[in-house]
């Protein structure tokens, strides 16, 4: 999917949410547990009630690593659910990737060539090297990490260099001689406030994907306020607060109600942005 189908479909669905699916088998309602693939089952009844209410799905790959041959395949078969039955939905591997030249090709064989999805999440850490590979797929993304929404986004992204250039605006100027605001987006945490007015100095046009509202804490309001630009450029993640709003067997009815407020809430963004017509 390219920016301006993006773009369209944020219009479209008066939404620029993208629902996490981090599925936790410990945190999912027992009844799913007698089913052949719980984690599936979880997530194609969340899919098929918040999809209305978002433009993105984000399944983080550790939740299915961890469950080893049987997490991998209900991963598999989640982005194989979501590309037959919601082809407008924009998928993104959360998978934080990034090695030397050969690995990093084979990371982004496995997402792209393999399974399809329309991003990676990539770690800038090893630089020019290991992010390169995943950039000769001309449809498809990188997200590339710049400012996280965690405590620990305090130890490094923020030391200076000689010339007083922070590690994450370093990232954000250098990545920007490798892909264009068509190929590369940024992951900038929603608990950040404020430095979205940082970050758009730096990358106005490009599209920010940003985790950190719902569970931890981080404000709906300060993105949009900060962070949205002309063609919105935002995707905001939200995953426990949605998927797990509820464990009864009315959990997926639950989880739209749950997105569906976040969606209404962004209308009034985009509204107030020009974006969108009441
Ligand atoms: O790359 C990410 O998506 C990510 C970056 C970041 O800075 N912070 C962050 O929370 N994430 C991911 O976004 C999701 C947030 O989940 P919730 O806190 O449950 O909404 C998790 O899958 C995290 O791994």
């Amino acid at each position: 999917m390219n920016k301006q189908q993006l773009f369209e479909n944020i219009q479209k669905k008066k939404s620029f949410l993208c629902v996490g699916l981090d599925t936790d088998i410990k945190k999912i309602p027992q009844h799913l547990l007698t089913e052949e693939d719980p984690i599936f089952a979880f997530n194609k009844a969340i899919i098929d009630s918040t999809a209305p209410y978002c433009v993105a799905y984000k399944p983080n790959l550790a939740f299915y690593e961890s469950l080893g041959v049987p997490g991998l395949m209900a991963f598999e078969k989640t982005v194989a659910y979501l590309k037959a039955n919601y082809p407008d939905q924009f998928i993104i591997a959360d998978a934080k990737r990034g090695d030397i030249g050969n690995t990093s090709e084979m990371y982004a064989r496995s997402f792209f060539d393999y399974m399809k999805v329309d991003a990676v999440t990539v770690a800038p850490y090893m630089g020019e090297d290991s992010v390169k590979p995943f950039l000769i797929y001309p449809e498809s993304w990188v997200i590339l990490l710049a400012l996280t929404s965690n405590k620990g986004s305090q130890d490094f992204q923020f030391t200076e260099d000689v010339n007083g250039v922070r590690l994450f605006e370093k990232v954000l100027k250098k990545s920007q001689e490798w892909a264009s605001d068509e190929q590369m987006m940024y992951v900038v945490g929603a608990t950040q406030g404020k430095m979205f007015l940082e970050i758009r100095k730096h990358a106005p046009n490009h599209f920010l994907l940003v985790p950190g509202v719902g569970a931890q804490g981080g404000s709906l309001k300060e993105v949009a306020q900060y962070g949205m630009n002309d063609q919105c450029g935002l995707l905001v993640n939200s995953s426990r607060a949605i998927i797990y709003a509820d464990n009864t067997p009315a959990f997926a009815e639950v989880a739209a109600v749950a997105a569906r407020e976040v969606q209404e809430e962004m209308a009034i963004y985009l509204l107030e942005k020009g974006i969108i017509k009441a």
